[in-house]
């Protein structure tokens, strides 16, 4: 996985964030507008109530046709009905179909021959009821009657058509605010696996960080900064027994020299090798400088310490370590050891110090050999 810088990281995220914001902006006001728009327009409602004002004018056309036969079935009662239905009509649908969403410019004309045909009906029957005698006054009011179911034929027909037009537009929209929807949707799970992804990244890299900071390179054992940090804790708990023991390889400077420095980190690894066989946990091992590496022995007695440490010490002298492919090296170390029993106040730079002490007499006292602070040389 390619790291990104920490600055890199913060940046990504923000961009995730502001992308995500501004779609959560949008997708708000979008929703604000459409659903101001389809708020008030039930088109469903309006159109049976003009498919039943469709009725009203079959009822008109029924009693014209009798009128113009002068048919004995004419019943003017039939066109009072008529007219008291259409007057009350035409306000309902006229209210309705202002209150919707369609364009005004395409309707007005539908509504305003409709209030025309409902101002001007009851008069018209009034006519008809008077003109019983009269057949040259009757057959003008068949005339003007005749356009009044006309009009209003066309009027509602219309009207029908589109109110059917703009529920088709509505039902459209519907769809596309429910894609709409869906696509937000998975905006927002692109979006918020985008940012988990790079969270996961950002906990990797501060994990992969933390790692580097603790191990020493070359040998991938833990650095000075991580025995240190550690070993300070948990002096600070006052473990009943503790054991620290600075080990040092011997003249490895004539190694560098001798094979070349690649050779002495192939020893060094080797040496790191014998120490992870030798140290389990809850032991430390680490490497804490050149050739210098370090152990922090708990729960051991002394006994168990100084033995593990001859044992590193026997198992380094005996080993035969290849470098470069072919040479067989043989090497010694020295070990400077502090241990001490039962709870006691001290800090880990004080414990290292006596381990220091110890060391340097080892190598006073000819190397390859371990010493335990006090002066108490066991080899
Ligand atoms: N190859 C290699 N050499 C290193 C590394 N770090 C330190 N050294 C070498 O380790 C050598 C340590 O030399 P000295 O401090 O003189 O100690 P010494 O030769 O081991 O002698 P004594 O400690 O007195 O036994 C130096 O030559 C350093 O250059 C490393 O990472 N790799």
């Amino acid at each position: 996985m390619k790291m990104l810088t920490a600055k890199q990281i913060r940046t990504r995220i923000w961009l995730i964030f502001a992308v995500f914001l501004g779609l959560c902006v949008w997708a708000a006001l979008y929703f604000q507008q459409q659903s101001k728009q389809l708020l008030g327009s039930n088109f469903t409602a309006l159109v049976v109530d003009v498919m039943q004002a469709q009725e009203d004018v079959h009822v008109l056309k029924r009693s014209l046709s009798y009128l113009k036969a002068d048919s004995p079935f004419f019943d003017i009662q039939e066109l009072e009905k008529a007219k008291i239905r259409i007057q009350y009509r035409i306000p309902i649908i006229d209210r309705k179909v202002r209150a919707s969403v369609i364009d005004s410019r395409v309707y007005e004309p539908y509504l305003t021959k409709l209030s025309a045909v409902g101002a001007a009906l009851p008069d018209m029957i009034k006519r008809i009821q008077r003109s019983n005698q009269d057949s040259e006054n009757r057959s003008l009011l068949i005339t003007q009657l005749t356009k009044i179911e006309l009009d209003m034929a066309v009027s509602y027909s219309e009207l029908h058509h589109i109110i059917q037009a703009a529920s088709d537009i509505e039902r459209r929209r519907k769809d596309q605010l429910l894609l709409l929807i869906w696509g937000l949707i998975s905006a927002v799970f692109i979006v918020g696996s985008a940012l988990l992804a790079t969270l996961t990244r950002l906990y990797f890299h501060k994990e992969e960080l933390t790692i580097q900071n603790n191990l020493d390179h070359l040998t991938q054992l833990p650095n000075r900064r991580y025995i240190s940090e550690k070993a300070q804790a948990i002096i600070g708990w006052r473990p009943a027994q503790i054991g620290f023991a600075i080990i040092d390889l011997d003249l490895f400077k004539k190694i560098n020299d001798l094979y070349g420095h690649p050779a002495g980190d192939e020893v060094l690894k080797h040496i790191a090798d014998i120490l992870n066989h030798h140290i389990v946990e809850p032991n430390l091992v680490a490497r804490i400088g050149g050739e210098e590496f370090c152990v922090l022995f708990l729960n051991l007695s002394q006994q168990q310490v100084m033995t593990l440490c001859e044992e590193i010490r026997v198992a380094v002298e005996e080993a035969k370590l290849k470098v470069n492919n072919s040479v067989m090296i043989h090497i010694t170390l020295s070990i400077g050891l502090y241990y001490h029993e039962g709870e006691r106040q001290t800090t880990f730079s004080q414990i290292y110090q006596y381990a220091d002490q110890a060391l340097y007499l080892a190598k006073k006292q000819g190397r390859n050999r371990l010493v335990l602070h006090d002066n108490a040389i066991v080899h």
